[in-house]
């Protein structure tokens, strides 16, 4: 398996869509095992993640988040919530040192620049934070995976977590995005109802969301109405990427979602980190019932797929 250089990076957006700087981040460490053992540790998510999450279905007023008011917060979460605010924080000319190479979708990103990145080595303990945090969101991921299986009653309750065997490597697009959208200037001419980062669904088998406590993510429903997804403490969003609601025939949902200022007003910065899970590369997505809904595609294709899409 190659093993390539970690790296951070970004991607280019519109400022009418979304304001926004990110950070994205690819962990391409060695992988130890090709199996997910289930193992959980001490900085995992504690959540119960059965009855309470959120099931694709978007028809109610409120969105079926995983509510753990109970559960002692991950140190881990807040050290990546500490150091990325520090990495957005620096100097522009610092973050620009870690833009990205034209065709490679990873590293920071400033409105309509680009580059490439290693590593922000100005924050202390950036990387080994980084690569920790990636490997509790693969493992909680597996075992989300594994329970939405169970869900379905698959005869083989890995059936998705054994098409993610190369998570971390270059062979599977998981990858962490550090997400900062800076506070509005007093007097900076923003249009009614401004979206921070367009209308979309993600394209992966899940994501990982984590949100600080302002608010401005939303999901839309059914009926194409658009609701709040509020934070609730120590808790992470689960959302159905576009993947798994081919590979399931449609019976879960990826809701089209987007980020508007935020309830707690437009002079607070806000951050997020979504962990985009995707099969791995050469894995052939099917109708897990055997209907032809949808055509086979491999997770790359799909990818590539959407990616030409939205840049056209
Ligand atoms: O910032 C957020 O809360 C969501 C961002 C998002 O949906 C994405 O990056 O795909
Ligand atoms: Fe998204």
């Amino acid at each position: 398996m190659e093993s390539v250089q970690k790296t951070l990076a970004t991607e280019s957006v519109q400022k009418t869509l979304c304001h926004g700087e990110r950070a994205e981040y690819t962990y391409h460490g060695e992988r130890t095992d090709d199996t997910y053992h289930g193992e959980r540790t001490e900085d995992t998510y504690h959540g119960e993640s059965t009855e309470d999450t959120y099931h694709g279905e978007s028809t109610e007023d409120t969105y079926h988040g995983n509510d753990t008011r109970d559960v002692p917060k991950s140190k881990l979460i807040d050290d990546i919530f500490h150091k990325s605010k520090e990495f957005f924080s620096l100097p522009n000319e610092v973050k620009r040192k870690y833009l990205l190479q034209p065709g490679c979708y990873h590293g920071y990103c400033e409105y309509r620049k680009e580059a490439w990145v290693i590593l922000g080595e100005e924050i202390s303990d950036f990387q080994s934070t980084l690569d920790n945090f990636f490997e509790k969101c693969q493992q909680l991921a597996m075992r989300v995976l594994e329970i939405i299986a169970r869900g379905f009653n698959a005869e083989d309750p890995l059936i998705f977590v054994k098409e993610h065997k190369y998570c971390g490597t270059t062979e599977n697009k998981t990858a962490l995005r550090l997400a900062w959208y800076p506070a509005i200037a007093d007097g900076e001419d923003i249009k009614k109802d401004q979206v921070r980062c367009g209308e979309h669904s993600d394209y992966g088998s899940i994501t990982l969301l984590l949100q600080d406590d302002l608010g401005g993510l939303q999901a839309q429903t059914q009926d194409g109405k658009f609701i709040d997804v509020h934070p609730i403490k120590d808790s992470i969003v689960v959302n159905v990427g576009a993947l798994l609601q081919r590979w399931t025939a449609d019976k879960l949902h990826s809701p089209v979602h987007r980020v508007v200022i935020p309830e707690k007003g437009r002079s607070s910065s806000r951050q997020s980190i979504p962990f985009f899970v995707f099969p791995d590369d050469m894995y052939e997505v099917k109708c897990m019932d055997g209907s032809d809904k949808y055509p086979p595609i491999t997770a790359d294709a799909y990818l590539h797929l959407r990616h030409d899409a939205t840049s056209l």
